[in-house]
């Protein structure tokens, strides 16, 4: 009897997905296969989450409900190849891959509903960020079910697939950035004589409350500056420090260089 939901690639985000779509109750263990050639790897998620694994990918794909995609997208044309022809209804096939687009999905799923999503690691906690693009086969029903999905992991947004390049050189990029603005921040902690442990815990709670703080009040940045900065004080001395190296600039280009990997990695 196949499973409902089949994930390929039970790497990084195809963990965090299936953690978090068991823990929401979405499926349940039995009603998830997922296709991945490492042994070890199989072997780490069945005794985790006590799903079904496989070597076989087609398995996956037979599924009656979802296929998660979550290869690498330097895979996908490798995967492609050996899909077989499911016969009946189509499950609703979600990619995640970076860059991938629609048409090419269609070109080697023909006749499939299909998602191009882009989520991002802190799906893993429940606080991911993810954008949606649907395929012209997607039922009402399916685009519910791909939104009910990614809410299981945090926020979902739709949009235009044109812009999913973009949001993947942002959001789903973009935790990577984050991760080092921390670590940078503890590490001028630590040079101005804080010990490593409570700089990154200043650094990791500064970041985290900014957010929420912004999120919380619907606050649109530039107020909030302008709320830290006193007059002739430590904040604007350090922002004009921040202007001065381009900080700015640096992540409006890494977003743009991102967003622009995404596109060759699709092409
Ligand atoms: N990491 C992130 O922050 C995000 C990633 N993505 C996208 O998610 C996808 C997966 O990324 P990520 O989880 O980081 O990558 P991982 O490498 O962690 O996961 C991919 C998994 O697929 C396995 N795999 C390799 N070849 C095959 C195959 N032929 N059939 C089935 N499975 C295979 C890999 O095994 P092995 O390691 O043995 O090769 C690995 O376990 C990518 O397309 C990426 O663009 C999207 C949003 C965020
Ligand atoms: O770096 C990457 O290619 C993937 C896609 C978005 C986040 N990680």
């Amino acid at each position: 009897m196949p499973e409902k939901l089949g994930i390929i690639g039970g790497g990084v985000m195809g963990e965090a997905l299936l953690s978090r779509l068991i823990a929401a109750g979405i499926y349940e263990a039995g009603e998830v296969v997922v296709s991945d050639p490492a042994a070890e790897r199989r072997q780490k998620l069945a005794a985790s989450y006590g799903v079904n694994t496989t070597p076989d990918n087609q398995q996956a794909l037979n599924a009656t409900e979802t296929v998660l995609l979550a290869v690498k997208p330097q895979i996908f044309a490798a995967v492609a190849a050996t899909v077989a022809e499911v016969p009946g209804e189509k499950p609703l096939l979600v990619s995640i891959m970076a860059g991938v687009p629609l048409a090419s999905l269609a070109a080697a799923f023909p006749g499939w509903p299909l998602v191009r999503a882009m989520p991002n690691t802190p799906a893993t906690v429940g606080a991911g960020m993810t954008a949606i693009a649907l395929g012209p086969q997607v039922t009402p029903d399916q685009q519910a079910l791909a939104k009910q999905l990614f809410s299981s992991v945090g926020e979902v947004v739709e949009v235009a697939e044109s812009l999913m390049d973009a949001v993947t050189g942002l959001s789903g990029s973009g935790p990577g950035y984050v991760a080092i603005m921390i670590e940078a921040l503890a590490d001028g902690g630590v040079a101005a004589g804080l010990p490593r442990a409570i700089a990154l815990q200043l650094a990791i709670q500064t970041v985290k409350g900014t957010a929420e703080l912004l999120q919380t009040e619907n606050l649109h940045p530039a107020v909030l500056k302008d709320r830290v900065t006193s007059p002739g004080g430590t904040t604007i001395a350090g922002i004009a420090c921040l202007e001065s190296l381009g900080l700015r600039t640096a992540l409006i280009e890494a977003v743009r260089t991102a967003c622009q990997r995404a596109k060759e990695l699709g092409a």
